[in-house]
């Protein structure tokens, strides 16, 4: 994984009739006005309507490679928009992970006739406060230059436009002005905080080149968002890991909470998107027990040397390669250049407690 020499910034929205989303892209050309800070907009979920169909949509482990994020909702009942919510509800792991802390952030919303729009801003800045992000918000920058005549959406925490007020054009020329200005801000903000936050998991390859860098498999995993299982225990006579000589041998399986994540067949009873947390929930579950061999301590990885992935699927199954792309992702995200590995996948009849995957590593150690 390349590190990014600009600061990088995720402008995330939801919009459904476009309000948000012409904000987003003056917040964006804001961002990106001199050239020193990349901004990416993308959306909490996909949307069939012809402008935002192509807008890509969000995960949210991603939320933590970025250096800031400018989230953009509608305004729904003076709070922040359904889907905006929802996916807010997801970062859970992202919370308890820390990974956001520390990052900054900003807000723009799309307002009807603008009733409760600053107690919609209040409750957005309220779960990002959560997080401990950093919030800017606009003050009156901008306000001079805003046509009196006919009502703004501006607020002092953030952009705005009143779509339902169709008297003029929306957003205005001067709500569109306050968006940009509000990128531009926000561009500096990121950019002066950018060393003095945590790594972000885009940087944390380049970190982890370093050997014995003083960084723990745990914390590493927090700042790509994700949280260590707990050590998963042996289920007959075996050990959860053996070492010899400078390698350690691991094997583990969909083991999730004490129960298999989405057990069953590929392509029966498990989807494509299952499998995929199924193998991910695995891969996890093989760091935790690296963990246990290396004392936590990431810089003792020298090597990811072989991952093997069984799958449980029909005889016809061909796209065991993609599945495991999953781990091996993970894996050099993880470890960078020491995380490149040689790799089978085989499909299996049967697999314990019909796990649809289970996975053997190899790593060397120090
Ligand atoms: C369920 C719902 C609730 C809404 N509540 C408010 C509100 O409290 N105040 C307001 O000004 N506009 C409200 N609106 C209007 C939207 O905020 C407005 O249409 C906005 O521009 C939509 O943004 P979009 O174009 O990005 O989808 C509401 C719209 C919906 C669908």
């Amino acid at each position: 994984q390349v590190a990014h020499t600009k600061p990088q910034v995720l402008v995330l929205i939801y919009s459904d009739t476009g309000g948000t989303y012409a904000l987003a892209r003056e917040v964006a050309a804001g961002i990106t006005g001199d050239g020193s800070v990349d901004a990416t907009i993308k959306q909490v979920k996909g949307s069939p309507k012809s402008d935002l169909k192509d807008v890509p949509v969000a995960t949210v482990a991603e939320l933590a490679r970025y250096d800031g994020i400018a989230f953009g909702s509608p305004v729904y009942f003076g709070n922040i928009s359904t889907p905006m919510s929802e996916f807010l509800s997801q970062t859970g792991d992202l919370w308890s992970a820390h990974a956001l802390e520390g990052k900054p952030a900003t807000v723009f919303m799309s307002a009807g006739s603008g009733a409760g729009k600053e107690l919609a801003f209040q409750s957005f800045w309220g779960s990002l406060a959560v997080h401990g992000m950093l919030l800017m918000p606009n003050g009156i920058r901008g306000v001079e230059g805003l046509d009196k005549t006919v009502p703004q959406g501006n607020s002092v925490l953030g952009a705005s436009t009143l779509a339902s007020l169709k008297n003029v054009e929306r957003p205005t020329l001067g709500e569109r002005q306050i968006a940009r200005d509000q990128g531009r801000a926000f561009a500096r903000v990121v950019s002066a905080l950018r060393g003095a936050l945590p790594a972000s998991s885009s940087e944390v390859a380049a970190v982890t080149e370093v050997p014995k860098a003083a960084i723990t498999i745990r914390e590493a995993l927090a700042r790509m968002g994700l949280a260590l299982p707990p050590l998963p225990k042996p289920a007959g006579n075996y050990s959860p890991f053996v070492r010899t000589g400078n390698l350690v041998f691991i094997n583990q399986y969909a083991l999730k909470d004490g129960k298999i994540l989405h057990p069953g067949k590929i392509g029966v009873d498990v989807t494509d998107a299952q499998a995929k947390e199924s193998v991910q929930a695995t891969m996890l579950n093989v760091l935790s027990v690296l963990n246990e061999a290396v004392g936590g301590d990431l810089g003792r990885v020298k090597q990811a040397v072989q991952l093997t992935g069984v799958f449980n699927t029909i005889d016809t199954y061909a796209d065991h390669a993609r599945l495991m792309n999953t781990a091996s992702d993970l894996a050099a995200d993880l470890l960078g250049e020491r995380g490149h590995h040689a790799r089978m996948t085989l499909g299996a009849n049967s697999v314990p407690g019909q796990s649809p995957v289970e996975i053997q590593a190899i790593f060397e150690v120090e």
